[in-house]
């Protein structure tokens, strides 16, 4: 799914403060049948290569970067295939499913010398797990399904980033963990992230079944207007704008840029960061007894 969308948006015609141009080399799924079906519902026009394996898209030496949207439970093997193939990576949120698996990746990406960023675009989902299937990826434990691998770790991600720039304080974690009534699976999460230094918390929740936007529009990272409500009668400010694609071009950009410069590392999605999410996730779930089977070795 998430992969037509970001290729939907680095096709776009862009304007004069488009920071990079995204070269779409080759399409590589699982199959090949696959891959030309995708190129064709969301690249049509365009004839890039079209691979049936993942392990001839890192072997093409046109590959620059690889771009990996497979669920979170395969993150680990793919990311770790990739660098020893010798390709930088953008990887869909969750990096991986807990932070064991997140410091071997980072580990690979920065012995080898290659370029690793997470990627978090949000777009929303309300999903009511007992008309799932069993082997949903939102319901089955083994593809890594759950609320806070799933939805939480954008405000985890956002507030830390926002409350802790410089990554230097380990908030103290309390959470409360709705289990799904179907499945093994966190329904809903209640964290507080406490930074006693600075004198902050945040308090966030996250649900399968239902949320609360502040900021609004067809995606978080491109949003089409905000509201700011400050305490008190009628302190209310509304902002609306447009704005062309998801933002998904936000994130090659970056990448594109890291290169381009000779950077391993973003600087605001920085691999630290990535590795503070899955530790902060692996303690939430520590906290509220969910153990996908990586964890269990
Ligand atoms: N940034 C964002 O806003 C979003 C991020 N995500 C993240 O992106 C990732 C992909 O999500 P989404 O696009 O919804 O996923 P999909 O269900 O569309 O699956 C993505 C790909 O994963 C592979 N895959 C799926 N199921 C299995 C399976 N049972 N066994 C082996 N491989 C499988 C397939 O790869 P192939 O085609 O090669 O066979 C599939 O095309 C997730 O980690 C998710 O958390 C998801 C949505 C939004
Ligand atoms: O990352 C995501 O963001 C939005 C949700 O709808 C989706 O299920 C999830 O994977």
């Amino acid at each position: 799914m998430i992969a037509s969308w970001f290729v939907s948006d680095l096709v776009l015609e862009r304007g004069s403060d488009a920071r990079a141009k995204h070269i779409i080399q080759v399409i590589g799924p699982s199959s090949e049948t696959k891959g030309k079906g995708f190129v064709e519902k969301y690249y049509p026009n365009s004839a890039p290569k079209v691979y049936g394996s993942y392990e001839a898209v890192y072997a093409d030496p046109d590959v620059d970067c690889v771009y990996t949207a497979t669920l979170h439970a395969f993150h680990h093997k793919n990311m770790l295939d990739t660098i020893a193939a010798g390709k930088n990576i953008l990887c869909e949120k969750p990096v991986s499913i807990n932070a064991r698996e997140a410091e071997d990746m980072v580990k690979a990406a920065r012995e080898k010398g290659f370029f690793l960023m997470e990627v978090l675009v949000d777009f929303g989902l309300e999903v009511e797990t007992a008309s799932l299937p069993p082997d949903s990826c939102l319901k089955n434990l083994a593809l890594g399904a759950g609320a806070l691998l799933d939805i939480g770790i954008y405000s985890r991600t956002w507030s830390d980033i926002l409350l802790n720039p410089s990554a230097t304080d380990t908030p103290v974690i309390s959470a409360n963990t709705i289990p799904a009534p179907d499945a093994p699976i966190d329904l809903s999460d209640v964290i507080v992230m406490s930074y006693p230094r600075q004198r902050a918390q945040a308090i966030l929740t996250c649900t399968l079944k239902k949320g609360s936007v502040v900021v609004y529009g067809p995606a978080a990272s491109s949003p089409s207007g905000f509201v700011v409500t400050t305490k008190g009668p009628g302190k209310v400010w509304k902002c609306e704008y447009e704005r062309a694609g998801g933002g998904f071009y936000y994130e090659a950009d970056e990448v594109a840029l890291d290169l381009a410069e000779g950077r391993k590392e973003n600087g605001v999605m920085r691999l630290e960061v990535s590795l503070r999410m899955m530790r902060l996730m692996d303690e939430v779930r520590r906290q509220g007894g969910v153990v996908y089977p990586q964890g269990k070795a």
